[in-house]
Parts: structure tokens; C-alpha cells; sequence
């Protein structure tokens, strides 16, 4: 039986999350941690996992202090960078060398920017299409109560797709806009345009158009419900105590 603590338990995600574990017969609940709540306090609950949807200025904050409690983390929060990552993975290095040759597992923190099968598809789909592909711009679109934007996961999905079109030596998307307004043209993630909607009635949704001469490939991806991303979520939890160290994208952890 693995025992989990969720922190950000009373927000949308948490709630989702809260309930995707009680419902499981091989976790228990052992604890639930909002604001205000010291992350610290987990390992006294007995969690061996904890799972963070908080808000991007307190999750990395978050983790550091599930690391010193000697806690796995899984996190779902957005606002990571490769700054933040890196601070993650070098406390991660330093921890699991003072407990190596200890009773006590290496640990591991998996972030992962979106848990629905469908998200992580997308992006793959999309970094495998990008060469491929002279213009290329994301939309994501999302219920009115995200407190940020882009998305975690159009980030990753254009830092993807500029990546792969760095390999293949592509030459800058055509663009012979003059923009009148600032925004027009949405965020420019590594060369890709953003575009970010925030519609009542949304949950979490993103489309990658992708456009040659005559052509156009469309990829999207649809989270009607928090649901989707419980599998993903759990799958985390249940796998992050035999992955020390950091990983980043649940793509790792699925068979691809
Ligand atoms: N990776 C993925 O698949 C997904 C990621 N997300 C991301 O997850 C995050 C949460 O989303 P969502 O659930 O919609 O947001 P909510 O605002 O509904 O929930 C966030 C919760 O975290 C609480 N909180 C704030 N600070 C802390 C803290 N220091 N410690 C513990 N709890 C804290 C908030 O409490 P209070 O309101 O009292 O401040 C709130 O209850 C976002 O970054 C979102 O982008 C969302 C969906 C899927
Ligand atoms: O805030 C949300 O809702 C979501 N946040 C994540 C993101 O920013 O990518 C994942 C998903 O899009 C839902």
C-alpha cells in the first residue's frame, strides 16, 4: 500500500486527485495540504508519495521541502523552467548521495506538464511533425480560473516543435506581419507563436496547426474533464518510487 499526500487538495486538480486515490486499493490518502500548509509535514503523515497542484509560485518551494522530508514527489503544477529544473535535479543528485547505501530509497520527482494521454500524444505528434512543417502555431484554450499563460503545456509542446526544427536546420517560419497591435501575434515560445484563450465553459484544450503550401495538418487534443488526467497522475504515483532522480514529461513513463 502506498500512502500519498496531495498538496493544493482543496483546488480543482487536488479534489480530482484527493478522490482518484481514495478510490484506488493500493493507495491510502494520508494526508491533505493547502495553503498555508508547511510541505514538510508529510512525512509525519507516513506519505511515501506526494502530489503537488498548487500555483507556479509555490511548487518548486514545494518540492525542495518533500525532498528534504525524504518524500517522492509528482507534480503537476506549471511554471517550470530549466533554472527551476536544474535546482530540482541538483538537490535531487545531493539527497540521493547521502542516501546511497541507506535502508532508505533513492528518491525521485516526476513534473510532468500535462497527465492526459491525449495532451502527451499531441506533443509528440506534433515535435515529430514540426520539420516537416514551414509554419507551425500553437492555441491552447482553457477554463477562466488558470491563473497563468501560455499553458505548461503549450510550452512544451512549441519547445518541442522549435527543437525539432532547429535539428533539421529549418530556416525562420514566413511571417510578413506588421503587427498594429501588441499581442496579435500571441507569445513567441523559441520562434513559435501562442495564442492563449480563456473561455467559460473550457476545460483544457490545444490545437497545433501546421502549414505548408496547399496544405494544413491540425492537431488536438480535448480535456473535457479533470478525469483525464487522474490515469496519468496515478500511474505516477505508483511508478516515481523506482525512478530516482528527476524526470520531466510523462512520456517517460509511458510505452511510447
Ligand atoms: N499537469 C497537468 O496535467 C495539469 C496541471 N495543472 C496545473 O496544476 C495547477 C493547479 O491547477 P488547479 O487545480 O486548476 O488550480 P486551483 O487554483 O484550483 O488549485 C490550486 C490549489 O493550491 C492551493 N495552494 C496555493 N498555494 C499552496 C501551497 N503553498 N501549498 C499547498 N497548496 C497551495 C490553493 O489554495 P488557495 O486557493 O487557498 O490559494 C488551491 O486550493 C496549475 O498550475 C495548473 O496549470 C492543471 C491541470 C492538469
Ligand atoms: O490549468 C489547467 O487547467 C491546466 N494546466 C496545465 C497547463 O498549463 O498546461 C495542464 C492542462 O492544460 C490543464
Amino acid at each position: 500500500m502506498t500512502h500519498v499526500a496531495v498538496l493544493g487538495a482543496a483546488g480543482r486538480m487536488g479534489q480530482a486527485v484527493c478522490h482518484a486515490v481514495e478510490t484506488a486499493s493500493d493507495l491510502t490518502l494520508a494526508s491533505r495540504l493547502d495553503a498555508g500548509d508547511d510541505a514538510a509535514t508529510v512525512a509525519a503523515s507516513g506519505a511515501q508519495v506526494a502530489v503537488d497542484f498548487t500555483v507556479p509560485s509555490a511548487t518548486e518551494a514545494n518540492v525542495h521541502a518533500l525532498i528534504d522530508a525524504g518524500v517522492h514527489a509528482v507534480v503537476g503544477t506549471t511554471g517550470w523552467d530549466e533554472d527551476s529544473l536544474g535546482r530540482v535535479r541538483d538537490h535531487l543528485q545531493a539527497a540521493n548521495a547521502g542516501r546511497a547505501g541507506a535502508a532508505d530509497p533513492q528518491l525521485g520527482v516526476l513534473i510532468a506538464p500535462n497527465f492526459a494521454l491525449s495532451a502527451v500524444l499531441a506533443m509528440r505528434f506534433a515535435a515529430q511533425a514540426a520539420q516537416y512543417f514551414e509554419s507551425a502555431e500553437v492555441i491552447e484554450l482553457h477554463h477562466p480560473g488558470k491563473v497563468d499563460a501560455p499553458s505548461g503545456t503549450a510550452v512544451h509542446t512549441a519547445q518541442g516543435m522549435a527543437a525539432a526544427r532547429r535539428e533539421a536546420g529549418l530556416a525562420p517560419m514566413p511571417d510578413a506581419t506588421e503587427t498594429a497591435l501588441e499581442g496579435a501575434r500571441g507569445a513567441d515560445v523559441d520562434g513559435i507563436p501562442v495564442h492563449s484563450v480563456r473561455l467559460r465553459g473550457l476545460v483544457a484544450h490545444e490545437e497545433i496547426l501546421l502549414g505548408n503550401p496547399g496544405e494544413q495538418l491540425s492537431i488536438r487534443t480535448d480535456s473535457f474533464d479533470r478525469s483525464s488526467f487522474m490515469p496519468g497522475v496515478l500511474l505516477g504515483i505508483r511508478q516515481i518510487g523506482t525512478r530516482p532522480g528527476l524526470t520531466v514529461g510523462l512520456e517517460h513513463l509511458l510505452d511510447l
